[in-house]
Formats: structure tokens, C-alpha cells, sequence
């Protein structure tokens, strides 16, 4: 099947007062139209630079592409002026965060603020009366407890489940060929969340939208996700179908970041996590940019850069000890 979003050998830097920050390292990355895949990798491994940097949002300087291509519905994006960017964002993609009070304003109802964004949806030409009956469907859609009493409530009035529902109202009124959910759950309590998440695998399988999810927890990902692609220090270093990734993880960090998982039959104290921290990326080491916390390092891993590699038919690894088991299998 023709992928929805093909990002191809994507590499970002920053320029900074401190030198040349390779934050995406020849990234390549697919969605196909209504899948959800899962983007996953702790603190500042580049999940949302990677996402933001694939449709024209990072500022640049200090941001500078400097290889790769980004293919959404075959058309190339980089290449587009940041207006023609914008209007395919406005038209295509929808974007929800952690912190819901970002994208709403305080000082205004919900409702006049979901009328106004429908009314801005270019080539929509929604009257304010068409505008308020789609935002209170939407409303409705999200599952707000009595929509009609929200549409007049002011965002202070919601709870942070009852805003991050509005917010997604608002991201899918626009019937986005793709939502982006970057952590949109992790200011949740556990309770919020689970239902949050249900509620957006539920309206992407619904509306057939193809979904990212960004998270460090991989718990988060397999709620909503078919797929996911594991991110360590600007690069994927595995990606494939959830099952797979819980029942055969490859990668080292992978097996790492499942061991972080909580579990109910294992205390918290006893997370058994990753040691050590991520490489500076101002420097990257030669090989393997996980080789200096990896429990499995031989000296060929500290030699060239470490491609991507097909294990399985979906199932992909960038990892030298684990191809070299492969083969001797
Ligand atoms: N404007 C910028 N200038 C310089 N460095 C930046 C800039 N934006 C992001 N970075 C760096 O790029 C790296 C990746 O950041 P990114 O926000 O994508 O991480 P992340 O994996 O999404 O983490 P988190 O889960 O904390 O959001 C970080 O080290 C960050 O400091």
C-alpha cells in the first residue's frame, strides 16, 4: 500500500552557540492511510523535533535540513513554500500535545473558540450556523459529558481530561488525513488517561485517520498502536508490528525500554530501566550510538554507522549483534 507520510533518510541539525547539534540522524520513516503508529524513546531522543521537522515546523536557524525527504500523499514537502506548507497542515494534518492550554485560549468560551477554528478551515466555507452544529457533534464525538453546557463554559471551568477532549475535538473537526498526539496523555492521571487513549484508538479507527503517537512509555503506544518505531538518539533503531515489539524485542534499548515498562507483578522500586544517559549529540560517537550503554558491545559496534535492517517482513533492527545472531541462528 502506498504510505500516507514517507519520511526518507530525514537528517536535522541545530546550529547553537555550542556547535552543530545532529539531533536527526538519516531517519526513515512510513505511515500507511489509517494506521497508527506508535513513536517511541525516552526524553529528548527527537520524537517531536522528527514529527515537527517532517512538515515545515521547526525553525530554521537554528534548524537545518540537511538531507532526506518528506513524501505526504506522494507530493514532496519539503520542498513547498512555508505558506503552501501551512495550508497542508491547516487541510491534512492535526496536531494535539500534553498541555491542552496551549492551543486554548482562557478568555474565550469553548464553543466561540471551536466555531472560529471551523470557520478558518480553508475550502470548508462553514457558516457560523453549520460551524456550531459540526462543534457540538464534535463535542458530542469526544464524549464531553453535556455538550451544550461546555459550548458556553470558559476552559477554566474543565477538568485537563475535559480540555485535552475539546482540543481533540477541535484537531479532528478539520477531518485530518493525520493526528499527530505528541504525549498527549502524560499530565493525566492514569484513570484520564486510559480513557483518553480509548478515546482517540476509538475516533481514528472511526473517522480512518492515520495516527503517530509520540510517547516514552511504551504501555502508552500498544494501548492505541499497531506499529511502533522505537527512537534512540536521532535515530530508529527498531520498528515493527506492537505484538512483535512486546513478544520479540531485538534492539538492546528496546528490551531496555520494556523492562521500564511497570507491571503489576513487579514493585516500582524494582523498574529495571536503562543505566547511563544519551550520547552528545554535538559529537556523536562513530558506530552505534547506544554502544556505551549496551550490555552486548563488541568492537564492531564502535566502527561505522549502523543501518537499518529487515529481520522479519514488518520487522526492522538496526543492530549489528542482533543481525550476527540472525545469521548464525
Ligand atoms: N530549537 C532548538 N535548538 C537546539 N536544540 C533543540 C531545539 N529543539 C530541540 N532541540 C534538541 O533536540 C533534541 C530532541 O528534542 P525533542 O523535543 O524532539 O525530544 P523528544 O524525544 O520529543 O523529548 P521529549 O519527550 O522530552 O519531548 C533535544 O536534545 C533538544 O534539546
Amino acid at each position: 500500500m502506498e504510505s500516507l507520510l514517507a519520511i526518507r533518510d530525514l537528517a536535522l541539525e541545530f546550529h547553537t552557540f555550542d556547535g552543530v547539534y545532529q539531533a536527526i540522524d538519516h531517519v526513515s520513516l512510513a505511515v500507511a492511510p489509517g494506521e497508527a503508529l506508535g513513536l517511541v524513546g525516552e526524553t529528548g531522543c527527537g520524537k517531536s523535533v522528527l514529527t515537527r521537522a517532517a512538515f515545515g515546523l521547526v525553525p530554521s536557524p537554528p534548524a537545518r535540513i540537511s538531507s532526506g525527504s518528506v513524501l505526504f500523499e506522494g507530493r514532496e514537502i519539503l520542498g513547498l513554500s512555508p505558506k503552501e506548507q501551512r495550508a497542508m497542515r491547516g487541510r491534512d494534518i492535526a496536531m494535539i500535545f500534553q498541555d491542552p492550554m496551549t492551543f486554548i485560549n482562557p478568555v474565550f468560551k469553548i464553543g466561540t473558540q471551536l466555531v472560529d477554528a471551523i470557520c478558518a478551515q480553508k475550502g470548508r466555507g462553514f457558516g457560523k450556523r453549520r460551524a456550531r452544529e459540526l462543534a457540538l457533534t464534535m463535542l458530542e464525538k469526544v464524549q464531553l459529558p453535556n455538550p451544550l453546557r461546555q459550548f458556553e463554559s470558559y476552559p477554566h471551568q474543565l477538568s485537563g481530561g475535559m480540555r485535552q477532549r475539546v482540543l481533540i475535538a477541535m484537531a479532528l473537526a478539520a477531518e485530518p488525513k493525520l493526528l499527530i498526539a505528541d504525549e498527549p496523555t502524560t499530565a493525566l492521571d492514569v484513570t484520564i488517561q486510559a480513557q483518553i487513549l480509548d478515546l482517540i484508538a476509538q475516533l481514528v479507527e472511526d473517522m480512518g485517520i492515520s495516527l503517530i503517537m509520540i510517547s516514552h512509555d511504551l504501555g502508552v503506544v500498544s494501548q492505541v498502536c499497531s506499529r511502533v518505531a522505537v527512537m534512540y538518539a536521532g535515530q530508529i533503531v527498531e520498528d515493527a508490528p506492537v505484538a512483535e515489539i512486546f513478544d520479540d524485542p531485538l534492539h538492546p534499548y528496546t528490551r531496555g525500554l520494556l523492562a521500564s515498562v511497570p507491571h503489576p507483578l513487579r514493585p516500582a522500586n524494582k523498574l529495571e530501566g536503562i543505566s547511563g544517559s544519551l550520547p552528545n549529540l554535538y559529537a556523536p560517537p562513530p558506530g552505534c550510538r547506544f554502544a556505551e550503554r549496551c550490555p552486548h558491545v563488541t568492537e564492531s559496534c564502535l566502527k561505522g554507522r549502523i543501518g537499518q535492517k529487515y529481520i522479519g517482513k514488518q520487522h526492522k533492527v538496526a543492530c549489528i549483534a542482533v543481525e550476527d545472531t540472525m545469521q548464525h541462528a
